[in-house]
């Protein structure tokens, strides 16, 4: 009986019942996912990617990660979900086997352990990492402005009491750095979706500034594509477009960075809801959530491998 199985997909889990989840994951379905480590938190908690591959050797592969601010729980669970459904449609669905033919597939669930620890322990609704420095005494940078890309910039904050709070220097975070090394190393990614909540967008670069990324229009494109898809799952209507244009300017952030680094598909999704519920999304919408969002990723993947 797989333990998979018995994990349920429609509830919000502990950092420890994720990690157990991964370890059997990749156990029972070790024929096309492996577990990798890339590096340690600041309290030294091993970050973990999933890899989905089906051969060859350093294929073009495209980066999901989820939970990079820990309070949003919703994007967690959505990556648990879309984990199994890559391995469950491997085979069977047209765009899945075809992506997985030719692509590999890195997901990082619990971006920010740390973080994501404090919000079961102490502060539901934590969003920063918890790292602390000497002669600092407010907790956390925001691992979403500690990206070398306009680093610093308006829409990110020095003060370290900031929710905000960019840190000292460009992946000062051993959380970014981890991932920076990670992507870096392999040279060969071809896009890149970051999974926050809430407020149900769909964006690109860049968020550090106002200035259109030279694929503008493609990206428009395909954005408008993908909220379509994923509206006609349940109805749900995203926004979309780029980040400094749809929501607010924010300097330092996951996207910019992987664009200038050569990714030119990189997303940002906020996921459900606009604002009701927030961070505190009742479980009931887990799985409805991932349903549509798989097809806005499906929609993404599938122009990456074409293209
Ligand atoms: O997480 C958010 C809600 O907690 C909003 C996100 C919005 C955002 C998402 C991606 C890139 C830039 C900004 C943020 O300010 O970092
Ligand atoms: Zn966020």
């Amino acid at each position: 009986e797989r333990s998979t199985s018995s994990f349920s997909y429609s509830s919000y889990h502990t950092l420890e019942e994720i990690y157990t989840w991964i370890d059997n994951f990749a156990t029972e379905h070790s024929d096309i996912a492996s577990k990798i480590r890339i590096g340690y938190s600041f309290e030294n908690r091993s970050i973990i990617v999933l890899k989905f591959s089906t051969g060859g050797s350093q294929r073009p592969a495209i980066w999901i990660d989820t939970g990079i601010h820990a309070r949003e729980w919703i994007t967690h669970a959505t990556g648990i979900w879309t984990a199994r459904k890559i391995v469950n449609e491997y085979g069977k669905d047209r765009i899945v086997t075809n992506v997985l033919n030719a692509m590999d597939i890195f997901m990082e669930i619990v971006s920010n352990p740390d973080g994501f620890a404090f919000t079961h322990s102490m502060n539901r609704l934590w969003r920063k990492n918890k790292s602390s420095r000497p002669g600092i005494f407010c907790i956390g940078v925001d691992l979403n402005r500690n990206w070398k890309s306009g680093f610093g910039g308006n829409g990110s904050n020095n003060n370290p009491c900031s929710e905000t709070y960019h840190g000292p220097s460009p992946q000062s975070e051993p959380e970014v750095a981890a991932i920076v090394d990670f992507i870096t190393a392999h040279g060969n990614i071809k896009a890149l979706i970051s999974i926050h909540s809430y407020s149900q967008m769909l964006m690109y670069p860049y968020g550090h500034t106002l200035e259109p990324v030279s694929n503008q229009e493609e990206l428009y494109s395909l954005a408008k594509d993908a909220v379509q898809a994923l509206y006609e799952v349940h109805g749900m209507e995203y926004i979309f477009g780029s980040i400094s244009t749809t929501l607010y300017v924010a300097s330092g952030i996951t996207v910019d960075w992987a664009y200038d680094s050569g990714i030119k598909y990189s997303f940002s999704f906020e996921l459900r809801d606009t604002g009701h519920y927030g961070f505190l999304l009742p479980a009931a919408q887990i799985v409805p959530t991932a349903q549509e969002t798989w097809l806005a990723i499906q929609t993404i993947m599938e122009h990456t491998l074409n293209h």
